[in-house]
């Protein structure tokens, strides 16, 4: 199993990142990159450790692999990759959202379904499966850009000024494709060894040449990522100790003529592939049901940040305070119910693949984008200005000049100032910085935008069985009496 230091050793290569107008030298000790590349080091690192139990034998290359990359064929592999992936979460606290297990799950249900990238026209179902063994035997972190630039959202790309700005197909190669434009936003992708490159809104049959699906390597010649600000470089690890290790940077992607070989294309201009891709094959609710995974570390996190500042700040026995956190323990264990309830009503697809329940890993996702922000406002009301009244930085701790006052007006019983300085900067690294305020937007966004994720509730819910239930308990009385014929209490299944 590739250990940390192996991965970041192959990050050491001619990726082209940029950031404040400058080109990147080496990611691995940059400041703004170095840390959540170590980060993922460690993940790799504890993967790579029998005692975590993070591996099992993979039957498509016959050899031991990521438990997060193989295809869950039973119920108790899903068991089993729920727990690989609490492991990986519980490390960042459920701060790292695309960890190499997110678009890992996609690529495993991928291959789970080689028939979905066969059509008249190409058959790709040999890249699928090559890629996954690729990913079993090489322990790859990819990230994806699955979202065209946010030019225009009235129209689809064939629609917008100028040619190729969303990534498409310029020209067909017999070895292969080029693509040009660029795809949004490939968090992580600064760190990852290979980013996966598609497009999950729906597109037009006009929008061919930009339904396409394929791996590359963050390396690859023509490939350029647009980094935003960097959080990492904030402050210290005292001060912003979540910025400073878990700041996985955005990307907006550039591919500028960047030839992908056919063993490395799953979709080639072909706008039903995408569809087949991400849904039939049960990629989307494998990869979700790992958010939700992730999602349920973080928010016991917050839960543990609430209890511990009601505890500090004396106010933990009193009722109006137990109910704000009684409230976020409900919220937390929602969600953390609906990632068991969709291992618990998993069921095996056509292809073998065990899919965890969509109605509930929807239903979470659905309500996330009102759930965090509400999480986030318990815990600023509990924190109100504890979060403010600090010194500025872990230097005014340092000078014997400041030091005294600090320790006499910042501490609470049995806390001392160093102490509870910590917790609530912490805090303010969870609520107020600006890592906390992309999170915010993470959190609310990364499965799509707030319409979005309630579509998929929507539509996986089962309103036809609600409806019909409903039907027949109407159908049991007239405007006359009761007819005898209805049904009640009948329940979807
Ligand atoms: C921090 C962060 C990390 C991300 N990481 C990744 C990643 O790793 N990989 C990746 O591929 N993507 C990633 N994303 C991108 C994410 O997938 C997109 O932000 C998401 O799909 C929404 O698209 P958008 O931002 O273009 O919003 P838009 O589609 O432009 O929507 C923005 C808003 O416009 C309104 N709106 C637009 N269209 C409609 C409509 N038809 N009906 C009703 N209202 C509408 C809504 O208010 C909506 O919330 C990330 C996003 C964020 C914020």
């Amino acid at each position: 199993m590739r250990t940390g230091a192996e991965y970041l050793t192959a990050l050491k290569d001619a990726r082209e990142i940029y950031l404040d107008g400058e080109r990147v030298a080496d990611v691995t000790d940059h400041p703004a990159f170095a840390p959540i590349a170590a980060t993922m080091a460690e993940l790799f690192d504890l993967a790579a450790d029998p005692a975590n139990k993070m591996t099992r034998h993979a039957p498509e290359t016959g050899a031991e692999a990521n438990l997060v990359f193989t295809i869950p064929r039973s119920r108790d592999d899903l068991a089993a990759r729920r727990h690989a992936i609490e492991t990986w979460a519980r490390h960042t606290h459920g701060w790292v959202g695309r960890s190499p297990d997110h678009v890992g799950s996609f690529l495993a249900a991928f291959a789970s379904s080689p028939e979905s990238f066969t059509t008249e026209r190409r058959d790709l179902s040999a890249s699928v499966t090559g890629y996954h063994r690729r990913l079993l035997d090489e322990n790859l972190y990819v990230s994806y850009a699955i979202i065209p630039p946010q030019v225009s959202r009235a129209t689809t790309a064939h629609a917008w000024e100028g040619d190729f700005v969303q990534a498409g197909v310029v020209e067909e190669r017999p070895d292969g494709i080029v693509v040009r434009g660029a795809q949004m936003l490939a968090t992580g992708a600064t760190v990852a060894d290979e980013i996966f490159i598609s497009c999950i809104k729906p597109l037009t049959p006009d929008d061919r040449d930009f339904a396409v699906g394929f791996t590359v390597p963050v390396s690859a010649d023509g490939l350029k990522l647009y980094c935003r600000r960097p959080y990492a470089t904030t402050g210290g690890p005292y001060d912003y100790p979540l910025s400073t290790r878990y700041d996985e940077t955005d990307a907006l992607v550039v591919l500028d003529d960047v030839f992908v070989p056919w063993e490395r294309v799953f979709v080639d201009r072909d706008v039903d592939g995408l569809r087949r891709q991400f849904f039939t094959t049960g990629a989307h609710v494998l990869g979700n049901w790992q958010a939700q995974i992730r999602f349920t570390v973080k928010l016991r996190f917050i839960a543990g940040l609430a209890g511990k500042i009601a505890d500090v700040n004396g106010v933990g026995r009193i009722p109006g305070v137990q109910e704000k956190l009684g409230e976020l323990a409900g919220l937390a264990s929602l969600v953390e119910s609906a990632v068991l309830a969709a291992e618990y009503r998993a069921a095996p697809d056509g292809n073998g693949m065990w899919r965890p329940d969509a109605r509930a890993v929807y239903g979470a996702m659905g309500l996330q984008a009102e759930l965090y922000p509400r999480v986030l406002a318990i815990l600023r009301d509990l924190a109100g200005g504890g979060v403010l009244q600090l010194p500025s930085s872990v230097a005014d701790l340092h000078n014997p000049a400041t030091r005294a006052d600090i320790d006499r007006y910042v501490q609470s019983p049995g806390v001392e100032a160093v102490e509870r300085v910590k917790l609530f900067k912490l805090v303010w690294d969870a609520i107020g910085s600006e890592f906390a305020g992309r999170h915010h937007q993470y959190e609310m966004f990364y499965a799509g935008a707030p319409f979005v994720a309630k579509g998929y509730a929507y539509r996986n819910f089962g309103y036809g069985q609600a409806i019909a239930d409903v039907d027949a308990f109407l159908a049991g009385y007239t405007d006359t009496g009761y007819t005898g014929t209805g049904k009640t209490g009948t329940s979807a299944a």
